[in-house]
This record gives structure tokens, sequence and C-alpha cells, in this order.
């Protein structure tokens, strides 16, 4: 008895870690001292530009590509020595899946349920077939569309702990679109799935993720829960006398407008209220879509 009382005050593993994440592909920096916490449960969207190192940094998280400079954990364990044990309580879908190309559909879902003993097979063939997924079909010969599907039942069926997902629903059509966030959704609620997933797609953030990354240039400008946005972030448009030269508290992003007044996009915690010159300024809220607008130009 006291063992089964001890065991259920272990807190669950931490599903994400990082601190201090850095990476450069020769001299350019792809991602700039990035830390994170993702707890169980939590569905969270990655997004930023083309470029902006998001699919580096889901691999540096996973432990796929090593770093110059910081670590990161799974499932509490050290992601670049991740044992069988944790490998198998993940799933990850890449932004352009190309593993095992030779192999028809039906034999890479064999291939995997030989691996992963948790495999629902019954979720395979069901999915498979609403989807009409010619099961035959060698993965390379399959649409886009089609072999990303194929990649996000394999990963759902293992029935992970961790899903990561990068830009799983750039090649759907809004039907398939439609059908994997409900499956997200509804992972993390009844199942208690964490997700990790980016996207350029704002409409899908805002639907399913209750917590937003946003990186902008490598560097994680923004961590919040999606309901706090419309609160804390916002911009406002200021002469350039009225500042100073160097970032302030709070700011994420400035830009120079035609008429040489400056644009801000700042944040500050709920607790907080905004600054004397912001308020006098005229606060816009922002939603996602303009925020990524805002930081794009
Ligand atoms: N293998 C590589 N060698 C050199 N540079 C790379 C490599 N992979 C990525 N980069 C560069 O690192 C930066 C971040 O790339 P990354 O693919 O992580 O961005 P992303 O946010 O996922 O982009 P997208 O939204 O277009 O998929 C980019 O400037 C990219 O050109």
């Amino acid at each position: 008895m006291t063992g089964f009382a001890s065991i259920q005050s272990i807190p669950a593993a931490t599903p994400i870690r990082a601190v201090g994440l850095s990476k450069f592909y020769g001299t350019q920096q792809a991602l700039s001292n990035v830390g994170l916490r993702i707890e169980p449960g939590e569905i969270v969207g990655l997004v930023g530009r083309n470029g902006a190192g998001k699919s580096t940094l889901i691999r540096a998280l996973l432990g796929l590509i090593e770093v110059e400079a910081g670590m990161s954990w799974v499932l509490g364990e050290a992601a670049l020595t991740m044992g069988d044990d944790v490998k198998a309580r993940l799933a990850y879908v890449s932004q352009t899946p190309t593993a095992l190309e030779w192999m028809s559909v039906k034999q890479m879902m064999h291939f995997v349920a030989r691996l992963y003993p948790r495999l629902d097979r019954d979720y395979v063939n069901e999915e498979l077939r609403r989807a009409q997924i010619p099961i035959d079909r060698k993965l390379s010969a399959l649409s886009p569309g089609e072999r990303q599907q194929v990649e996000l039942v394999r990963a759902l069926a293992t029935r992970p702990e961790l899903l990561v997902l990068d830009e799983p629903a750039s090649a759907l059509d809004p039907a398939a679109r439609r059908d994997l966030l409900r499956d997200i959704v509804g992972r993390a609620g009844e199942g208690g799935t964490t997700v990790l997933f980016s996207t350029h797609i704002v409409s899908d953030l805002e639907r399913v993720a209750s917590r937003i990354l946003f990186l902008h240039q490598g560097r994680l400008i923004l961590d919040t829960p999606v309901d706090d946005l419309k609160e804390c972030v916002a911009q406002v448009v200021v002469p350039s006398h009225a500042l100073s030269e160097s970032s302030m508290v709070g700011e994420l992003h400035r830009r120079i407008l035609a008429d040489g007044a400056i644009s801000l996009v700042l944040r500050r915690s709920p607790a907080e209220d905004w600054p004397d010159f912001a308020r006098r300024a005229g606060i816009r809220t922002l939603g996602i879509e303009d925020l990524f607008v805002e930081i794009a130009r």
C-alpha cells in the first residue's frame, strides 16, 4: 500500500524541457539560446516565418541534431541519449517524411507494428480506409497529402504520450485538416497526450492550441497561453523621439513606419498594466495573425 501511494505521488516526467539551445549552420545561427518547458497534456503550437528555425528547434528538442550549446530532455531523459523505452512513448512526424519509401503503405504499417507493440491496428485500418489511402501503393508513389496522412495515422496509432508534428497539415485538404485537429484535441483531452506542432496556419492554432510559442530569427520571442494573447500583447505607434534606441522591457519587436514613427509590439504580464507612454499612445490588441504579420514585416 505504501509502495502504491508513493508511485501515485511521483510527478509525470516533463514531456519536453530545454535550456539554452543554440544551433549554427556554418556561420548562420538558426537557434539562439532557446529554453522552454512543456507540461503533460498541453497542446503547444509553434509559429514563425519561413526559416525562423521551427524545424531546427523541433529536431534539437528531440535530439535529432546536435547543438552548439544547451540541452534538452524528452519525457525526463536527455534527448541525445534517449533509450528505446522513451522512444516508444514518443511519436514524431517530420515536415517531409521520407523513410521507408520503397515499402507499400501496408508493408510499412506491418513493419511499424513489429517495432511498436502498442500500435492500434484497428485505428490504422479504419483511418486508412476513411482517408481512402491506396494501401498497396508504395509510399514513394503517394501524393504529398496522402503521404502526410499515412505518417499521421502511423504516429497517432502508436498511442504516444508525446506527439511532435512538424507542419502536420501543410499538404492536407480542409476536410483532412479538420479530422486531424479533432484527433489531436481528442488525444490531448481524453488520452492526456502532450502535443507540440509547428504550423503556418493561424486558424489551426486558434482552434486547438492551449499555448503558443513564437519563434523569430531563431529566438523564442513569445511563449504564452493562447487565452492571454489578446490581453497581454499589443501594438503601439509612437513618435521616434519618444523612445530610446535600446529595446525596452517587454518589447517583442519594433519597426520604423514610412512617416518615421515607430511601431512597437509589447508584452506585459497579466498582473501588470501597460506602461504610461503606451496607454497615452493608444493600445491596439493583436490576434495571432496580426502579430504574425506585424513581426513578419
Ligand atoms: N541543413 C541545413 N544546412 C544549412 N542551413 C540550414 C539547414 N537546415 C536549416 N537551415 C537554415 O536554418 C534556418 C532555420 O531553418 P528551419 O528549417 O529550422 O526553419 P523553419 O522555421 O522550419 O522554416 P519553414 O517554415 O520554411 O519550414 C533557415 O535559415 C534555413 O535556411
